[in-house]
């Protein structure tokens, strides 16, 4: 069991407070959505969860130990963290950059062990790469490359996974599968928070959510609880319509 908890979350960016005493938690086997409109402060909130930005105040802990006592090697084998729109810097081939999602497992020198292959062709076929496992990556599409970097973060099996956006860019069909892999990875135990604008995707398959506006938690709780034409609508400022079949919602803002 893995708990990632927030407490108190404050941060400034210049003069402006752009989070201010945010709490949260997120548990192994449960997918959390961050949702809230732009500027809200949810990148924000997932870097500093991630261990990758020092909040003004507040606490971090994984498993009751502060974040930041955690050896950056030791933290990376368990959390996997992707941003928004990532890019690529250099031509590394498809399956090299998903490779390098290994590296704090790996052996400095000598072959990839044959457990770690494996786990590179799983996380290809998993993200539908196979086709262009040989590519540079700076000659993908957005979408593509997007798929490439999900495939990197998932393929150390973290107990963590933190993903900033994971459908922008991605047509349809991969948008779906991409929010399917996510899902199913909560299902194998993973702690996973995903910062997501498209509602009928987080009322699919999101656990919790936790909802950001101004920087201060909206509101949180489990998705259906979060979910309401009440709290939406405040949430973003304007009328929204919420309905519910089969236990998904189904949210259409506009009068
Ligand atoms: N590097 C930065 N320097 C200064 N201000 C920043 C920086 N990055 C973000 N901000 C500001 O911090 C606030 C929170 O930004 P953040 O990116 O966390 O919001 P967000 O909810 O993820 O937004 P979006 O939905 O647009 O991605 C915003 O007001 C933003 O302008």
């Amino acid at each position: 069991m893995t708990r990632l908890a927030l407490g108190g979350i404050t941060h400034r960016r210049g003069a402006r407070t752009v989070l201010a005493g945010v709490d949260a938690a997120f548990e192994s086997g449960r997918l959390t959505a961050v949702i809230g409109p732009n500027g809200a402060g949810k990148s924000t909130l997932l870097a500093i969860a991630a261990g990758l930005l020092r909040p003004d105040a507040g606490t971090i802990t994984l498993d009751e130990r502060a974040i930041r006592a955690i050896p950056p090697r030791e933290l990376a084998a368990v959390r996997a963290y992707l941003p928004q729109s990532p890019r690529a810097e250099w031509p590394v081939r498809v399956e090299r950059l998903v490779a390098l999602g290994l590296s704090q497992h790996l052996p400095v020198f000598g072959p990839l062990p044959g457990r770690w292959r494996l786990a590179v062709s799983g996380a290809l076929a998993r993200f539908d790469l196979i086709a262009l496992r040989d590519r540079p990556a700076t000659r993908l599409s957005g979408g593509e490359l997007a798929r490439a970097m999900l495939a990197r973060a998932v393929v150390g099996e973290p107990r963590v996974l933190i993903v900033d956006e994971p459908s922008a860019g991605l047509d349809p069909r991969h948008a779906h599968e991409a929010a399917r892999q996510l899902r199913a990875l909560a299902d194998d135990g993973c702690a996973v928070v995903v910062a997501l604008h498209d509602l009928d995707l987080v009322s699919r398959i999101a656990d919790d959510v936790v909802a950001l506006k101004d920087g201060r938690l909206h509101a949180s709780g489990p998705a259906e609880a979060v979910l309401t034409e009440p709290t939406l609508g405040a949430l973003y400022d304007m009328p929204v319509r919420v309905d519910r079949a089969g236990g998904r919602a189904s949210v259409r803002f506009g009068d």
